[in-house]
């Protein structure tokens, strides 16, 4: 199996071609319009002692009718306080959130479709990636799964290759992910990979969930940097993001500020500051705004630093916000006609995904090459041998006239030999989990498969 094996470090370092400026721009502007985005969750039942205790509402609304507008071209950026309802929009506008979802969201004037999941990115706040590939090895698989088949092996390293130039990743190509208790790239790095594993389909609309969050503030900034000259060649950008510096704030085109599911604010972020001046919350010192925001999210007005009333401004914003931004907001997107320039849908689309046999070859080469070092690691040899030693010392000079004792040997050798590899393989399932998932969106099912096959050998 090894034989058979690509050598994408060496293909693609043979590439000599420059790479093709697939990222300049994008093919398919895309609109995202959303409307009065309402989403209410289920409270888990509670034992039915506490049941009649308490008489909790049955269901919580995690989003109150968040409405607003992101044009191509355009970085939205969503602020607010942890648990405000960030990640929860995210995922909704991203197509990915189940249950109970009221409002309207829409692409270009349709609803979410599965020609609008091809060409949408989706960066998750945790990344997700193999810790023992290195990152040439992670973009390039990904490239051979996702990009469509009438691209050959060749045109799609060169898309991974252009992708680790765009978001500066030569220097650390050849260097391993890493994990927790493995010495890979930095965290910047990583998160950089994590956007080329959605960059490489060249999406039209780009959601990450707090792409700079542990992150210093350069790094930070070179990442928002990348996102904007990604926007900038007419891609659709959302992200979350905590707490960003006023460099990074003000690359933002527009700002969505939440609080307990309530929007605050929507709109320009240079008309931010003006907007809350004018309606009477002002810092009493030069502050980064982000800062000012968050804590007018949590209820803290500049004058009044307490934390007393904090229930009564947050009332004060929501209402300020129906009454001065929300009505013409809603006028803007109703009115906004972006069925004219719907290339993506009216466009016919190839079913240009790789077939499940091609996916099945790729993620089992894949597989072998994060998993080769265990075949033979030091554990596995030792168990082996462990085992071993133990039969030795229990047939040790065992007459050989005595076939039921030969034949037991047998037995428990056929016995550990079936059941050794098939134990490796089940728990296997539980680490693949949240690939499995990321991967899932993307439409690659042999997974679980591939991992039986290739863990039984
Ligand atoms: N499935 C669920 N069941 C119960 N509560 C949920 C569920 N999903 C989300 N919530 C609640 O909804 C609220 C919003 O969650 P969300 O993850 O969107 O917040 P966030 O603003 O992204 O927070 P953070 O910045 O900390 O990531 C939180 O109070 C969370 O506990």
């Amino acid at each position: 199996m090894a034989t058979q094996m690509v050598d994408i470090e060496g293909q693609s370092s043979a590439q000599t071609s420059s790479p093709p400026s697939i990222f300049n721009k994008v093919d398919h502007p895309v609109t995202l319009k959303f409307e009065e985005v309402v989403y209410t969750i289920k409270n888990k039942k509670q034992g039915w002692i506490q049941k009649k205790k308490n008489h909790e509402p049955t269901e919580k609304q995690i989003l109150k009718g968040i409405t607003g507008m992101v044009l191509p071209g355009e970085m939205l950026a969503m602020l607010g306080p942890s648990g405000c309802g960030k990640t929860t929009l995210l995922t909704a506008l991203g197509g990915r959130l189940g249950g109970k979802l009221d409002g309207t969201i829409t692409y270009n004037g349709k609803p979410f479709s599965s020609i609008m999941k091809r060409y949408t990115g989706f960066v998750t706040q945790d990344d997700i990636l193999y810790p023992h590939l290195t990152v040439t090895e992670t973009l390039v698989f990904t490239a051979l799964l996702r990009l469509p088949k009438k691209l050959t092996t060749q045109e799609k390293i060169t898309h991974a290759e252009a992708v680790i130039d765009q978001l500066r990743l030569t220097r650390c190509k050849n260097i391993i992910i890493g994990g927790p208790d493995l010495r890979g790239v930095s965290g910047g790095e990583r998160k950089r990979v994590s956007i080329g594993q959605e960059m490489l389909i060249n999406p039209s609309l780009l959601f990450l969930d707090e792409p700079t969050s542990g992150l210093d503030s350069t790094t930070a900034q070179r990442i928002v940097l990348i996102l904007w000259e990604l926007a900038r060649g007419g891609r659709t950008i959302v992200m979350t993001i905590h707490q960003p510096s006023s460099r990074l704030f003000y690359m933002f085109h527009k700002v969505v500020l939440l609080s307990e599911g309530n929007s605050l604010f929507f709109g320009k972020g240079s008309e931010v500051m003006d907007y809350f001046n004018s309606i009477g919350f002002s810092p009493s010192v030069a502050m980064n705004p982000s800062d000012f925001l968050l804590d007018l999210a949590n209820g803290i007005s500049p004058d009044n630093s307490s934390y007393g009333d904090q229930n009564a401004v947050k009332q004060k914003l929501v209402l300020a916000y129906k009454s001065n931004l929300d009505e013409n907001l809603k006028a803007e997107v109703v009115e906004f006609n972006d069925d004219e320039n719907d290339v993506l849908h009216n466009k016919k689309h190839e079913r240009w995904s790789t077939t499940w046999l091609q996916q099945v070859m790729i993620l089992l080469k894949r597989g072998v090459k994060e998993r080769k070092h265990e075949f033979f690691s030091t554990l596995k040899i030792g168990q082996v041998i462990a085992v071993s030693f133990l039969c030795g010392l229990l047939w040790w000079q065992s007459d050989k006239a005595h076939l039921q004792d030969q034949s037991g040997l047998l037995f428990f050798y056929t016995g550990f030999w079936g059941f050794f590899p098939l134990f490796q393989a089940i728990f296997t399932f539980p680490q693949e989990r949240q690939m499995l998932g990321k991967e899932r969106s993307s439409g690659i099912f042999w997974k679980f498969l591939v991992r039986i096959v290739y863990t039984s050998f």
